[in-house]
C-alpha cells in the first residue's frame, strides 16, 4: 500500500523571522528545501493577526512552490478573497481564536452548515479544493460531506497530548473516524502536533492520504543543521583576518 504523503508546514520559520523584524529565514527558500527532501506539498497557515505566514509570504510562495500549496485559514471573507486571488491547490478551513498558542480545536462544521457550505462553495469554484480540519467526530465528517467539501483533515492534537490509555483511545476514534469518512467519499488528511515519536501510528492508517506536519520539523531542523550552522560562523570568523 503506499504510503500517505507529506505536507510540511512551515509556519515556524516565519515566526523565528518575525520574532526579530528581520528578512531571514526566509520561508521560500525553507519551502524549496523541503520539497528537495521530498516534501509533497508546503503547507502554511495566514492567521488573521499574520503573527507568522504574511500575506507577502502567500504571494511569494504561490509563484514559487514546486508542488502544491495547502493554505491554511480562518472561514473569514478576506481570507476567502485571498485565497481566491492566490489559488492555492488546497485551502483547508481552520477555526481561529486570537488568543490560542495554536490551533486548539476542530472546525464547528454542524455548527455553521450555512456558512460552510457558502465558502465551499466559492473556492471550489475556483478551482481550489477545499479541505475542513476537524476533529475525529462522526456529527463533524457528516456535515463536511453535507457542505461539499472534498477533502477533511482529522485534528490529531489531541492524541499528540495525550498519554498511556487515552491516547490509545484517541488512535482508536482517529481510525474510525478516517474508516467513516472514507467510506463516505471523503478523502482523509491528518494534522496537529506529530512529532518523531508520535506519528508512526497515525501513518499507519491505511485510509489516510496526507499528513501535515510543521513545528517537529522546524524543531529538529534546529538540531540536525546546528552543528554546520556554527562551524560556517567560525569559519567567517577565522577567515576574516587572513
Ligand atoms: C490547523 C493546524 O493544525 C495547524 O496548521 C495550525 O493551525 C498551525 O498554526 P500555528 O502554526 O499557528 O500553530
Ligand atoms: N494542519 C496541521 C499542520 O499543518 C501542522 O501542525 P503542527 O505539526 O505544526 O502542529
Amino acid at each position: 500500500m503506499a504510503a500517505a504523503l507529506l505536507g510540511v508546514n512551515i509556519d515556524h520559520i516565519a515566526t523565528l523571522r518575525n520574532a526579530r523584524g528581520v528578512a531571514y529565514p526566509e520561508p521560500v527558500q525553507a519551502a524549496a528545501i523541503a520539497e528537495q527532501a521530498g516534501a509533497d506539498g508546503i503547507t502554511v497557515h495566514l492567521r488573521e493577526d499574520r503573527r507568522h505566514i504574511t500575506d507577502r509570504d502567500v504571494r511569494l510562495l504561490a509563484e514559487t512552490i514546486q508542488t502544491r500549496m495547502n493554505l491554511e485559514m480562518a472561514m473569514t471573507d478576506e481570507m476567502v478573497a485571498i485565497a481566491i486571488a492566490t489559488k492555492p491547490a488546497y485551502v483547508c478551513l481552520v477555526p481561529e481564536k486570537r488568543e490560542e498558542l495554536t490551533t486548539e480545536g476542530g472546525l464547528d462544521v454542524a455548527g455553521q452548515l450555512a456558512r460552510s457550505r457558502d465558502v465551499v462553495a466559492k473556492l471550489n469554484d475556483a478551482g481550489i479544493l477545499v479541505s475542513l480540519f476537524i476533529d475525529a467526530d462522526e456529527k463533524q465528517i457528516d456535515a463536511a460531506k453535507e457542505v461539499n467539501a472534498p477533502y477533511i483533515e482529522l485534528h490529531t492534537g489531541h492524541y499528540a497530548e495525550a498519554q498511556g490509555q487515552t491516547q490509545v483511545e484517541a488512535l482508536a476514534q482517529l481510525q474510525k473516524a478516517a474508516r467513516y469518512a472514507k467510506d463516505l467519499g471523503l478523502v482523509v488528511n491528518a494534522g496537529h502536533g506529530l512529532h518523531y515519536h508520535n506519528t508512526q501510528a497515525i501513518a499507519a492508517i491505511p485510509e489516510i492520504f496526507e499528513l501535515n506536519i510543521g513545528h517537529a520539523i522546524i524543531a529538529r531542523a534546529m538540531f540536525s543543521g546546528l552543528h554546520n550552522a556554527v562551524a560556517d560562523m567560525k569559519n567567517i570568523i577565522e577567515q576574516a583576518r587572513r
